[in-house]
């Protein structure tokens, strides 16, 4: 990605310009959730989460959402970017660079020639969606507000290389905007996962975090409304909460990749040559008992320096968004629509896991997920 030209689309005005997609796409999953209120039925909140981003990114990137959220499953094409995801986590382990892909593609394993299938009739809708943007005038006019569509993908439609004035053409139009819904699906409704499972096991927490939230949104107790995110970015303990759970439960927990500069360097006092592919896992890293005391307890308040740990060094190192220049470009939007979601959750229901004794594990060594499916019970809260 030519981070220079698309940082624009991830500024914070363009953040402000997003919200309104995180808005509508939020309704319809809190309708969702009001029907699983209203009968007091236990059922899977991960999988509803993983529908909700779904239809959120296809808006975000994609200029329209797949309307699983709406038809209550998923659909084929965001089945295909799973599996374009576990693809591109897979190609991103090897040692190849930018030719691992198709050294991948090469391997005659039924498995990955499933998945690479996967991945070009993914990239296939993904130019159908980006022809429609150009040639379907009207579908410009569907934001919210009745003006043109202010998405990611306008925005990398409009976006300029500051340096030589071009634009990026339909290829690399179709290949960023898919790989964004790759890089921000799941690894958000992970997110929301891990996040509702450490609040229900620790009840005295998602009270503080309930009475934050009463405290901020007097006039919406009982998250009737849209919370606009330019006052949730001050609240602290579900902000603290999002990062113990990426430090807990990495969506992306194993080592991202970097070379080693030419004349090599010395890494942790073992000298490494040139041009070798280092990096350090970011599920090892949070669990790491020097950085972060007592790594398997879950303390949002270590955060906040109010618990144990430096937190200086602790932020330092914090892998869950990776490091460096090629951290994730997404991490506001990500953190922008993990907020708004869980505070509105935690706002109007009364969330209780049905198996109060549940540890929940995880699995898989592309996107950390939950290792079994697991239920919870809604209940609608009454205003104060
Ligand atoms: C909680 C949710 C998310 C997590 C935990 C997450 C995590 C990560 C991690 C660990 C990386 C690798 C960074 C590195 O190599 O140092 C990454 C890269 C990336 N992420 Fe995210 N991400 C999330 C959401 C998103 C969203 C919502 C988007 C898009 C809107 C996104 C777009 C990207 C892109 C484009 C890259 C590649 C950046 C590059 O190579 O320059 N991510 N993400």
């Amino acid at each position: 990605m030519k981070r220079r030209s698309v940082a624009h689309a991830f500024s914070a005005q363009s953040l402000a310009s997003f919200e309104p997609y995180v808005d509508l796409t939020l309704d319809k999953l809190i309708r969702r959730l009001d029907g699983f209120a209203s009968t007091g039925k236990p059922f899977d909140i991960y999988f509803w989460f993983e529908l909700f981003t779904m239809d959120l990114m296809g808006e975000l990137a994609l200029g329209d959402n797949f309307g699983v959220l709406e038809a209550g499953q998923p659909a084929r094409y965001s089945k295909l970017v799973e599996l374009s995801q576990r693809f591109a986590n897979m190609s991103g382990m090897l040692p190849f660079g930018r030719n691992s892909v198709r050294v991948l593609s090469w391997v005659p394993i039924p498995y990955v020639q499933m998945l690479y299938r996967a991945r070009l009739e993914y990239l296939d809708y993904a130019r159908v969606a980006l022809e429609r943007r150009f040639t379907d005038a009207k579908r410009e006019k569907v934001a919210p507000s009745g003006k043109q569509r202010q998405d990611i993908m306008q925005r990398f439609i409009d976006a300029q290389d500051p340096e030589t004035g071009t634009k990026m053409g339909f290829d690399e139009l179709r290949a960023e905007t898919s790989s964004l819904m790759v890089a921000g699906a799941s690894t958000g409704s992970v997110t929301m996962n891990w996040m509702t499972y450490y609040l229900c096991k620790n009840p005295a927490i998602k009270q503080s975090a309930i009475k934050q939230l009463e405290d901020m949104f007097p006039e919406n107790t009982t998250g009737d409304d849209p919370i606009p995110y330019t006052r949730l970015q001050h609240l602290s303990l579900l902000e603290h909460t999002e990062l113990e759970v990426l430090r807990l439960h990495p969506p992306i927990g194993y080592a991202m990749p970097r070379d080693s500069p030419p004349q090599g360097a010395v890494i942790a006092g073992v000298f490494i040559p040139g041009g070798v592919a280092v990096g350090v896992p970011a599920a090892a890293m949070g669990r790491n008992a020097s950085v972060y005391p007592e790594p398997d307890r879950f303390e949002p308040d270590r955060w906040a320096g109010s618990g144990s740990g430096d937190v200086t060094r602790m932020k330092s190192c914090f892998l869950g968004f990776g490091y460096g220049t090629r951290q994730c470009i997404g991490r506001g939007i990500a953190t922008q629509f993990v907020m708004k979601t869980m505070a509105r959750v935690l706002l109007r229901y009364e969330v209780e896991l049905e198996d109060p004794q549940l540890v929940l594990g995880t699995k898989e060594f592309t996107i950390q997920k939950p290792d079994r499916v697991y239920n919870v019970i809604l209940r609608r809260r009454s205003s104060k």
